[in-house]
């Protein structure tokens, strides 16, 4: 996997090694092991072994090497200097998508409603709200909620209608007690401190937020609401994030889908980063006769709240949660800085002897009804119950899938027959699902340079634990084939973006912002070629690997700014894909620029910054002068992120040309 090796690389090597000797049997090391035979270790027979022979590789004639393509962008690249690049100081889209712009927008549209709700023009405010008077810090204030806003927060007035207040963890309908704390004065909103619910909204009926944290730390801050209106709400945060971030006439967004639900609602992030702080002054000695530190996420005011356990983590996460904090509860004291401690979940699939074919979640005959339930303790004793009733516990994964939509059937998450907790060494637990065919072996990792392992349908993806990989593996089976049913044109007759009789047939992807391959990978049955680009060479290299390990022949991988995709693409662009995902920042106008002057035929906008992305896809839309622009077909979140108020927007596109003399090819 990794071929040349830079002295920063040894280095990473030997820690690896080290990593790997001291837990030989949890992760892959690929400075110890090829790939092939960690493989061969654990699923002999069903491992797809990637081509037998070079023959195997060759092209159909006049096709494309991506391999190549990418070896030859890489060299120019080198010679173009990325971090040189000449950046376009443009008024880089003034709009960032942060919170408080979010809550500008927000606070502006409910001033307006009430001002546009005033009785008739009063001589002293000639119909306009009576200017507000911001409130001493420290202030407490009885309010009304009657918005969530796209933050997570409920919004309020002030007792004059003139002002909105934020407060976090309280919905529509709640009336509550809140404090007012230091903050620059804005003049349309203000955001308070939580004291206390005075009187719960009918929202809350019947919920129970699964976390003991809930109210305390500043994440998931949703879990009072079911999730039917968890996902009602995140329909109307893209339709917020359009209206108000894309600079569009409201003519040209097309009505937003409904969000498509997690499988998993609970237990589902398969990636936490709690933290502790350092001593102030890094001065050790401040530990003296201390307590360990918290050791777990912020509060809303930043500090840290211990937390032992993470609902929304998943369970092999859980018990390292618990291990670490142990080593740093006996460590802190030596510590002069506070630490961001990585869990990562790794899998390994193990097929059963004899089982047919490798079954994935996209094969529902693989789930099995589960006959009974056994766990395994750490002393290694066994304890089983038959025939599990659903348990009606917040905390209990659902594995239904849950959406509100009908038109696009989620997958559910296989239900395991059993599931074994062991340690296969101190500090080394193990998680075991068994199915009917195969069992997934689950374990975590705290080291950056190890490598994790998920499997996404047919797919298998590795990636490097501190790499960017999507953190919520039972929703990728649908999200892929989601976005792999409907990112070439539809079949004619459903809608008239048909792809005309004499068109020629889209064949290429290219993946920008590609991490460890997801969608080079897991669209590639479509398209003859598939050139990736993310500027993380870890995420590249692992991209690379996981070609040949899902057996993808004609993929090529480029360690660069996503800025130099178009620089010199060989695709003809009326035969190409663009899949765009961004980090939450969005796209450069760099890049947005150079895919209009490009224009391939059909763009996927992805995004868990569903702002940024309504800014980025405004300018699509606008064409940014540029030979060629780009019409909305359809726009929809899906939920990565259960009882947060995060959502993940895709948005796809299709190009038109920006002016009438402009042909189509
Ligand atoms: C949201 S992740 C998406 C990764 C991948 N598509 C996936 O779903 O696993 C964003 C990716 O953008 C990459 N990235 C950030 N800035 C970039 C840039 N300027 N050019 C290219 N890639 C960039 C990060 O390394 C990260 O892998």
């Amino acid at each position: 996997m990794f071929g040349r090796r830079s002295p920063r690389r040894q280095g990473l090597q030997l820690l690896s090694s080290a990593a790997g000797r001291s837990r030989r049997f949890v992760h892959w090391n690929p400075f110890a092991q090829s790939y092939k035979d960690y493989l061969h270790e654990v699923q002999p027979q069903h491992w797809p072994r990637g081509p037998k022979s070079k023959k195997e590789l060759t092209l159909p004639t006049g096709e494309y090497n991506a391999e190549v393509i990418a070896r030859e962008m890489a060299q120019k690249v080198k010679m173009m200097k990325v971090p040189g690049l000449k950046r376009h100081k443009v008024a880089r889209a003034q709009i960032e998508g942060t919170p408080e712009e979010i809550l500008t927008f927000e606070a502006q549209a409910l001033l307006t409603k009430a001002e546009a709700e005033l009785p008739e023009p009063s001589k002293e405010t000639d119909g306009k709200l009576k200017p507000f008077s911001p409130l001493e810090f420290g202030t407490e204030l009885e309010l009304e909620v009657v918005e969530l806003s796209s933050t997570g927060d409920g919004l309020a007035y002030s007792p004059d209608k003139n002002h909105v207040y934020a407060i976090p963890f309280c919905v529509p309908g709640d009336r509550v007690l809140a404090q007012t704390f230091k903050q620059k004065p804005h003049p349309t909103y203000t955001s308070l401190r939580f004291i206390k619910l005075l009187r719960p909204s009918p929202k809350r009926d019947g919920i129970t937020p699964g976390c003991k944290y809930f109210a305390e730390c500043s994440g998931c801050q949703f879990q009072m609401i079911s999730y039917e209106d968890q996902l009602k709400h995140k329909k109307t945060v893209v339709e917020k994030a359009f209206k108000n971030f894309s600079n569009l006439d409201p003519s040209l967004i097309p009505p937003v889908g409904d969000t498509i639900g997690s499988p998993l609602q609970y237990g589902y992030r398969t990636k936490l980063t709690p933290h502790y702080d350092g001593p102030p002054r890094k001065n050790t000695a401040h530990w003296a006769g201390r307590p360990p530190p918290a050791v777990g996420f912020s509060a809303k005011n930043r500090h840290v709240i211990d937390i032992e356990h993470c609902p929304i983590g998943t369970p092999i996460l859980n018990e390292g949660l618990t291990i670490e904090r142990k080593k740093v509860h006996e460590t802190y004291h030596t510590r002069k800085a506070g630490v961001t401690i990585l869990l990562r979940e790794s899998t390994k699939r193990v097929f059963k002897t004899g089982s047919p074919s490798p079954p994935t979640a996209t094969s529902p005959a693989a789930d099995g009804q589960p006959t009974s339930s056994a766990t395994e303790n750490t002393e290694g004793n066994t304890s089983s119950s038959s025939t599990p009733k659903p348990s009606t516990s917040v905390l209990t994964p659902s594995t239904e899938p849950s959406t509100v939509d009908s038109d696009f059937a989620a997958i559910p998450v296989p239900t395991p027959l059993s599931v074994k907790h062991h340690f296969r060494a101190p500090n080394t637990p193990e998680i075991i699902y068994d199915y009917p065919t195969y069992r997934d072996v689950k374990t975590y990792t705290s080291i950056n340079q190890d490598f994790s392992t998920e499997y996404v349908g047919d797919f298998t993806f590795v990636s490097r634990a501190n790499s960017f990989f999507q953190n919520n593996n039972s929703i990728l089976p649908t999200f892929i084939k989601y976005v792999r049913d409907n990112c070439l044109p539809p079949p004619p007759a459903s809608t008239q973006l048909v792809q005309q009789p004499n068109e020629p047939p889209i064949k290429y992807l290219l993946d920008a912002y590609c991490g460890s391959g997801l969608f080079a990978i897991g669209l590639s049955p479509l398209f003859s070629s598939v050139l990736g680009i993310d500027i993380d060479a870890y995420g590249v290299e692992a991209a690379r690997e996981n070609a040949k390990i899902n057996n993808i022949p004609n993929a090529g991988f480029i360690a660069a700014d996503a800025d130099v995709l178009f620089a010199d693409v060989p695709f003809p662009p009326e035969q190409s894909l663009v899949v765009i995902d961004p980090p939450r920042k969005g796209a450069s106008i760099d890049f947005l620029e150079q895919l209009c002057a490009f224009g391939p035929k059909r763009v996927v906008y992805v995004s868990c910054n569903v702002h940024t992305q309504a800014r980025d896809v405004g300018m699509l839309v606008t064409g940014l002068g540029k030979k060629w622009r780009y019409q909305i077909e359809s726009v929809r979140g899906f939920d990565f992120f259960p009882q947060t108020h995060h959502v993940e927007g895709v948005c796809f596109l299709s190009r038109v040309p920006a002016s009438p003399d402009v042909e189509e090819a």
